[in-house]
């Protein structure tokens, strides 16, 4: 569905990315480990297409889309989103579609922030602001699933649900890449890719 091969990158001239390689095939769940700074937020956006490889091949099968959640989204915080209209925009590229809105609801619900609907993502809890982005992640009809440190900030209940709704994307044959520090979380991937630490 979605593969790297030999993917380098750096920033300014500091290689972070080396040689790195990855499949991800449809119905698949890969974690990706490795110390504060080793790449995986790199790496995730550089296998979601937003930052190209300086070299190595990002390959994706025709007709694959792909929904990211990044790590860092300051961003939404500036615009006067409610937590609806936040998880509708559906964020990346526009896969939402109308016919998705029961599917959207029961996300909010299972979630916990369907009461959360009308407040300002401004004025939420980091944990609430989380789930919001996280539903505004899986509403989208995509194909793979680029997941960065999802469960951060989640009490054991969402990290929970959030798991669930993971294994439910993958059992309907969608793949999901997540980033994670927890053990237990990266447990749950078929496959892991540890990034090492930066040179010091
Ligand atoms: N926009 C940028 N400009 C310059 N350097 C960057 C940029 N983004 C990341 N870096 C550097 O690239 C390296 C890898 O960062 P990255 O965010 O991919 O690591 P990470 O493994 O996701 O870290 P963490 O576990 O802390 O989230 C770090 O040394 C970081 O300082």
């Amino acid at each position: 569905m979605l593969s790297a091969s030999e993917v380098c990158y750096g920033y300014a001239g500091v290689s972070v990315l080396r040689e790195v390689s990855v499949e991800v095939g449809a119905g698949s769940l890969v974690a990706v480990t490795g110390p504060n700074g080793s790449g995986k937020s790199t790496l995730l956006h550089v296998l979601a297409g937003v930052l190209q490889p300086k070299s190595g091949y990002v390959r994706r099968q025709a007709g694959c889309r792909v929904a990211l959640l990044p790590q860092r989204t300051p961003d939404i915080d500036a615009l006067p989103l409610t937590v609806g209209e936040c998880v509708r925009i559906g964020g990346f590229q526009g896969f939402f579609r109308r016919s998705t809105a029961s599917s959207t609801d029961s996300i909010m619900e299972r979630l916990g922030i369907a009461d959360l609907r009308r407040r300002r993502m401004r004025e939420l809890s980091g944990g609430q602001r989380q789930r919001v982005l996280i539903a505004q992640a899986l509403v989208q009809q995509a194909e793979v699933y680029v997941l960065d440190e999802p469960t951060v900030a989640l009490d054991a209940a969402s990290r929970a649900t959030v798991h669930e709704l993971l294994g439910e994307k993958v059992r309907a044959g969608a793949a999901v890449v997540l980033s994670s520090h927890d053990p237990e979380e990266s447990a749950l991937a078929g496959h892991t890719v540890h990034l090492r630490a930066p040179a010091a």
